[in-house]
């Protein structure tokens, strides 16, 4: 089973008490094909899990949504708490966690937990629901001899498997992985990103929500930057991990900071999104800004590269930067 998600024009509003709204997501557009890894990248508080949350049906009650998001030809927008609880979540979309062990219930075994979500999503009984389960593990390289152990008693690579299992027992075409590499050791993240490239090259669509770059380069095949709400750039991953690099001074300044290049830090902090500045909301970190970024940039180009920005780095080899 494959699906396309197309996501249109998402806004998510908090209204506060006092009158301020929080510009959580603003107008952010993507689609997300089978096979294919989206990595959305950007710094803490820019909106990305919220993002995700808008398309799980998972927002608090005082979210206000605006736009569409679809996967073929279902609105998780408008669908309801219960057409997302029985034929969405687990189903049709699957969640890799950010902290397997807060995902885990602590006081079961792995096996308990797969089987008991086997039975809920397939309804198999019995010895089918035992070799189920085992598929499950196997499906996200859980060591069989580890499914009777309890996830205090597993490493965090193996209770990020176990999380990534369980994510994949419905065989949801859809994977939104939130920060799925956190606190993981280096090659921990490695192995954990391999695992859900393995996913994408099955035929899952993935949306990698991360704050780490080089985690994203692994295995995306596309890069969306985040900023204050806002998609600034979208574009293929090897030309922004690569040649020609990214395009938005934003995405540059993300880069640039990572130790193995510059480690230049982007001046500066982000805006509060209860207080954005009016126009581009990254003109007062920017040392391309001039009087055009007081008119919010619009994301502008084809999909293999968009960006939002009055002054993009150009491309073209023989055009001088704006
Ligand atoms: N229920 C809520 N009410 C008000 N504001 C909220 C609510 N939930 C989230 N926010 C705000 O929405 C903004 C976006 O948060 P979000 O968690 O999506 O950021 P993020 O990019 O995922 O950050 P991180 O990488 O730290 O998880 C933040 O400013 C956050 O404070």
């Amino acid at each position: 089973m494959t699906a396309r998600l197309s996501v249109r024009e998402l806004s998510v509003r908090f209204p506060l008490r006092g009158g301020r709204t929080v510009a959580a997501v603003t107008d952010v557009s993507f689609d997300l094909a089978p096979g294919e890894c989206l990595a959305l990248v950007g710094e803490s508080g820019c909106g990305k899990s919220v993002l995700a949350s808008a398309l799980l049906g998972l927002l608090p009650g005082n979210a206000r949504v605006r736009g569409a998001a679809r996967l073929d030809g279902l609105d998780l927008l408008t669908a309801g708490e219960a057409v997302l609880a029985r034929r969405v979540r687990g189903r049709r979309i699957a969640l890799v966690p950010q902290s397997p062990a807060s995902h885990l219930t602590p006081v079961r075994t792995v096996r308990s937990q797969l089987e008991e979500t086997v039975r809920e999503l397939t309804g198999a009984r019995g010895p089918k629901l035992r070799g189920e389960a085992e598929r499950a593990a196997e499906r996200a390289a859980f060591p069989a001899g580890h499914l009777d152990r309890y996830p205090h008693q597993l490493s965090g690579g193996l209770a990020q498997r176990a999380a990534t299992a369980l994510a994949l027992v419905g065989g949801a075409p859809l994977l939104i992985a939130d920060e799925p590499t956190t606190g993981l050791d280096r090659d921990l993240v490695d192995r954990t990103v391999d695992e859900l490239r393995r996913q994408v090259d099955a035929g899952h669509g993935l949306l990698l929500i991360t704050h780490d770059l080089a985690a994203a380069e692994r295995i995306a095949d596309r890069v969306a930057v985040m900023y204050a709400g806002r998609v600034v750039e979208l574009t293929g991953a090897a030309g922004f991990f690569g040649t020609p690099g990214p395009r938005h001074p934003y995405a540059r300044g993300l880069l640039e900071a990572l130790p193995e290049r510059s480690f230049t830090p982007v001046p500066g902090m982000p805006p509060e999104l209860d207080a954005l500045p009016g126009g581009c909301a990254f003109a007062p970190r920017c040392d391309r800004a001039t009087g055009a970024c007081a008119a919010v940039p619009a994301l502008t180009g084809a999909r293999a590269g968009a960006v939002a920005c009055h002054h993009a780095h150009s491309h073209a080899p023989e055009a001088a930067d704006a």
